[in-house]
């Protein structure tokens, strides 16, 4: 039996992380094992490599370099932790995965979409999500609920440093994704109340996987 896998996309400040939490108990309420994981990270090795991309350093990072530590961060997550789980019939619900890799490293660093997708090839094989839900905001909406978070939080990453027209290139390449692969995305409009992406989250679950694998009895 294999589970499901689900991904979350959006930039920075959609409400990823929010409705992953209340994504997981949705799924957990139908009996089904459920992992929730993020990308870069995931496994020890992965939050180390996602502390390298994520910190700000006088050292220039090379989009090259962003875009294989991404590839090597993945690489170990879906051994250790992906996989396994799809294996045993879990739901994988990931915070971001390689359509992010796309939308920043392509989209937004301009690096080439072929070499991204012999890279996918290498890493993942022929594994893709079986959903990917799209949270999709207007950058000033996005961009005023990330600020807001940050300066609760004093901090802010190396990508969160980024220009506008850096996040307008993000959100662009998100949607042509989307556009190429209807069947597999899901784009929900994220300027929407919490409540209502929610609602909209769990009715595309219910469209696409009209029915969740349940975990194998022990
Ligand atoms: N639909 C929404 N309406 C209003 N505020 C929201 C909504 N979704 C998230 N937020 C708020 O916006 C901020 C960023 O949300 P978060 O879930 O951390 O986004 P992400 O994980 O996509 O970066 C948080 O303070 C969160 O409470
Ligand atoms: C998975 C992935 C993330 N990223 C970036 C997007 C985010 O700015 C950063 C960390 O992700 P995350 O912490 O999920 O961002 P946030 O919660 O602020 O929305 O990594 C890439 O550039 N490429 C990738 O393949």
């Amino acid at each position: 039996m294999h589970g499901k896998f689900i991904t979350i996309e959006g930039g920075e400040g959609v409400g990823k992380s929010t409705q992953i939490g209340r994504l997981k108990d949705f799924v957990a309420g139908q009996g089904v094992e459920v992992v929730v994981t993020r990308e870069p990270g995931g496994t020890h090795r992965a939050e180390r490599i996602r502390e390298l991309l994520l910190e700000t350093s006088d050292e220039p990072m090379p989009s090259t370099c962003e875009l294989l530590l991404m590839f090597a961060a993945r690489s170990t997550h879906l051994e250790n932790v992906i996989q396994p789980a799809l294996a045993r019939g879990a739901c994988v619900i990931c915070d971001r995965f390689t359509d992010a890799t796309y939308a920043y490293q392509g989209g937004g660093r301009n690096l080439s979409t072929e070499n991204i997708a012999t890279l996918e090839r290498m890493v993942q094989g022929t594994l893709r999500p079986d959903l990917t839900l799209l949270l999709d905001a207007p950058l000033d909406i996005s961009a005023a609920r990330a600020s807001a978070r940050n300066t609760a939080a004093g901090t802010s990453d190396r990508f969160e440093q980024e220009r506008r027209d850096f996040f307008e290139r993000v959100r662009a390449a998100y949607l042509d994704r989307a556009r190429q692969e209807p069947k597999r995305f899901a784009v929900i409009d994220a300027t929407e109340s919490l409540e209502a992406v929610t609602v909209a989250i769990q009715q595309a679950i219910a469209e696409r996987l009209l029915k969740l694998s349940p975990a194998p009895r022990s």
